[in-house]
């Protein structure tokens, strides 16, 4: 038996029958969601709030989570400076060990946050083995439970993660304004759950920024007539955003300059008449290669995708710009005719290190100067 520090216990049941008991941390409760996981060794804060991360149990490899605390939230220009979003959107946490933090900005620690958010979590589980058996059989729905007594936890699988259009938490249900003093143009944000960090790259190049419903229509779009577009990250399944499709395609006829990040590359590829697949797990972490196939040069990125555009699948009127070495995934876009740049990685790099954030700057080129290749 495990001792528990908090004096709870709790568990992970994966839908393949694997059970890993351990002990229950942050908010007593049961979840259920899509188990995916990070290799990341820091920037728990920033994922866990990253609304792409809505309907999943992350599962964190790095043995020891915690360590830094939880800092309190700075905000500027209304756009949060050290969280993706105002509120934990991951269903649970899984780690090896939870620990107490130690840091001159921290506020609380991961524990104080989560049982605040109503977040489970769960630790002293073997997270190799958990990983090993998503690397081998691919993301599985589970079960994450926190100081309950479950006896069969199978019984709480829901509805599959790919059948739910998770955008419907994590949009805004009405526009929200950055208005930039210092800034010559206005763009406009498709925000299906946009990260903070993308917000701030944007804003930081002087912009200021419109963010609108995911379900916004190309005329609304183009009621504020925007110098430029931004079809943003977002949770879930690609391929239920049937209407989004319809409207990157619709903003395509007026050529204005358009970036998509992450959901919004996978928006452009079906828009454009590609397709985009799930992965068997997908990649998560801070810490993988893109390659510039346009200059050969290799970048370190933040990655948080489950779907992914294949070489075959690429719309016609595109150029592959980055790929990703270790398994040919795509990882960019140019259109050869259009102003349209896209990345499936997140050049915002949050958390994760700043070596891809000139797109941002590539992007402004092309809102202002009339640049794209
Ligand atoms: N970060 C994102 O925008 C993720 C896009 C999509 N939900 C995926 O998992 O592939």
């Amino acid at each position: 038996m495990t001792f528990c520090k908090r004096g709870t216990e709790g568990l992970i049941y994966l839908e393949d029958g694997t059970l890993l008991k351990g002990c229950g941390f942050g908010a007593k409760g049961i979840r259920q969601g899509e188990v995916v996981f990070t290799t990341s060794m820091n920037g728990y804060p920033e994922s866990m709030t990253d609304p792409s991360y809505r309907g999943q149990i992350l599962a964190i490899t790095h043995p020891l989570v915690g360590n830094y605390g939880v800092p309190s939230p700075i905000v500027k220009n209304g756009i949060l400076q050290n969280f993706e979003s105002e509120h934990i959107q991951i269903e649970g946490l899984v780690v090896i060990e939870e620990t107490d933090p130690f840091k001159w900005n921290s506020s609380k620690s991961l524990h104080e946050w989560m049982a605040e958010q109503g977040v489970p979590g769960v630790s002293s589980v073997d997270t190799r083995l958990l990983v090993k058996r998503v690397r081998t059989l691919g993301s599985m729905m589970g079960v994450i439970v926190s100081g309950m007594e479950v006896s069969d936890p199978a019984s709480y699988l829901g509805k599959r993660y790919d059948e739910i259009d998770f955008t419907y938490f994590t949009s805004p249900k009405s526009p929200i304004i950055h208005q930039n003093v210092s800034g010559s143009s206005l763009i406009v944000l498709v925000d299906c759950g946009i990260k903070h960090g993308i917000l701030d790259e944007l804003y930081r190049r002087g912009f200021t920024i419109i963010r609108l419903p995911c379900k916004s229509t190309a005329e609304e779009i183009m009621d504020y007539s925007p110098k430029g577009v931004v079809f943003g990250n977002g949770p879930g399944n690609p391929n239920l955003l049937e209407g989004l499709a319809r409207t990157f395609a619709s903003v395509t006829e007026y050529k204005i300059p358009t970036l998509g990040v992450c959901l919004g590359h996978q928006i452009a590829t079906k828009a454009l008449g590609g397709k985009v697949r799930k992965m068997k797990f997908g990649h998560r972490a801070i810490n993988k290669p893109v390659v510039d196939v346009t200059s050969g040069k290799c970048f370190i990125s933040t990655h948080n995708h489950g779907y992914g555009v294949y070489k075959e699948d690429v719309p016609q009127d595109t150029q592959v710009w980055f790929i990703n070495p270790d398994d040919g995934v795509v990882e960019g876009l140019i259109h050869k005719r259009l102003p349209i740049i896209t990345t499936q990685f997140h050049p915002e790099s949050r958390p994760g290190p700043n070596d891809t954030v000139w797109v941002f700057d590539r992007f402004k080129k092309m809102v202002i100067g009339n640049e794209w290749n």
